[in-house]
């Protein structure tokens, strides 16, 4: 499948290379406001080309981008150390209002998949503007918060990832909410399976787990300026459901018409991913905290979005 990719900086060249090395994308197309910056991205990917399947990768303007069966969207400001997410808003809001109308013009059939943050908002920002429907304006949203998850509890419990069962929803940031009561290992309640592993979960790990996931960003962002390997695996995989009509479940986010009484807003939750987009959500069974707690994420999202609103072209 043919991939656009709008911000060729960290997360979008990152995620290009992810793309290429995966198989995800047969063609990915950088374009970006610093061309020179897009062109050498472009060309330092296609290098790594040899080493993976068949693909062509370019820089290009919009206009390259007809054909495209996703444009994933990465442009935009990251956060400076300290920053939360939703510090960015306003900066974020503007610069999609120059570039969906761009990238529609050019490839109206896409899929377009948001990276930029606060990712939730610029996805409720890009539906607005784009007047696609939800099901085909997906942020990346806690794809990757959920990765974390999985990863730092698999490392506890000394078994793969892949063999660990565990979904972070709501937004993505620091309202998120983990999932604990529907965790699970080896097909048992993540509790009893850490038993029969012999590594019994204690509150201090819970804690450490909740801290390691909700704060990965600014540990990051602290040693290294900026996440992005993480964000662009995240973004092959959603790319490789929809490419191969996978109907895969993937915690992402798009807008909701309501949560927990919380009416039209954007947060994550699992969906079942293919060929159009998001073609069902499954709303998980949640503890009575966990609901309060993802309620709480909604309504911080529902007040950030309204703040902007007014502001959007
Ligand atoms: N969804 C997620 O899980 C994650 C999201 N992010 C977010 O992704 C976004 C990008 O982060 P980085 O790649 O680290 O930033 P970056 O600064 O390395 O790259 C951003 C790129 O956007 C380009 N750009 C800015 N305005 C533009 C416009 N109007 N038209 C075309 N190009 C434009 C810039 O020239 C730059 O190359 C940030 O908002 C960051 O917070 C970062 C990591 C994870
Ligand atoms: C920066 C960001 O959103 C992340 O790594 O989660």
């Amino acid at each position: 499948m043919k991939v656009g990719i709008v911000g060729a900086g960290a997360v979008g060249a990152t995620a290009g290379f992810a793309m290429v090395m995966s198989g995800a994308a047969s063609e990915v197309v950088l374009v970006d406001m610093n061309e020179k910056l897009a062109a050498a991205q472009a060309q330092d990917i296609a290098h790594a080309v040899p080493f993976a399947r068949a693909a062509q990768v370019r820089q290009g303007g919009y206009a390259a981008l007809a054909g495209a069966g996703v444009v994933v969207l990465a442009a935009g400001v990251a956060q400076r150390p300290g920053e939360t997410r939703l510090q960015l808003l306003e900066r974020n809001a503007a610069v999609f209002g120059a570039i969906i109308p761009a990238v529609l013009a050019a490839a109206p059939d896409a899929i377009l998949l948001v990276a930029t943050n606060p990712l939730d908002v610029m996805t409720q920002i890009a539906t607005r503007i784009s007047g696609l429907p939800p099901s085909r304006v997906i942020g990346s949203g806690t794809i990757l918060d959920t990765a974390r998850f999985r990863a730092l509890l698999a490392d506890r419990l000394g078994v793969t990832p892949k063999s660990v069962h565990a979904h972070v929803v709501g937004e993505h940031g620091d309202s998120e909410v983990l999932l604990w009561s529907g965790a699970s290992v080896a097909g048992l309640p993540v509790d009893r399976g850490a038993e029969r592993l012999k590594r019994p979960l204690t509150a201090e790990d819970r804690a450490a787990i909740d801290e390691g996931v909700r704060r990965a960003a600014y540990h990051i962002i602290d040693g290294k300026g900026h996440t992005a390997f993480g964000i662009a695996g995240g973004l092959s995989r959603i790319v490789a459901a929809i490419a191969g009509d996978e109907r895969a479940v993937l915690t992402c986010s798009i807008i909701n018409d309501e949560v927990l009484g919380v009416p039209d807003v954007a947060l994550s939750l699992p969906r079942v991913i293919g060929a159009g987009g998001v073609l069902e959500t499954v709303m998980p069974d949640l503890s009575e905290a966990e609901a309060a707690a993802l309620k709480r994420s909604a309504e911080i999202l529902k007040e950030a979005v309204t703040s902007v609103e007014k502001s959007l072209p």
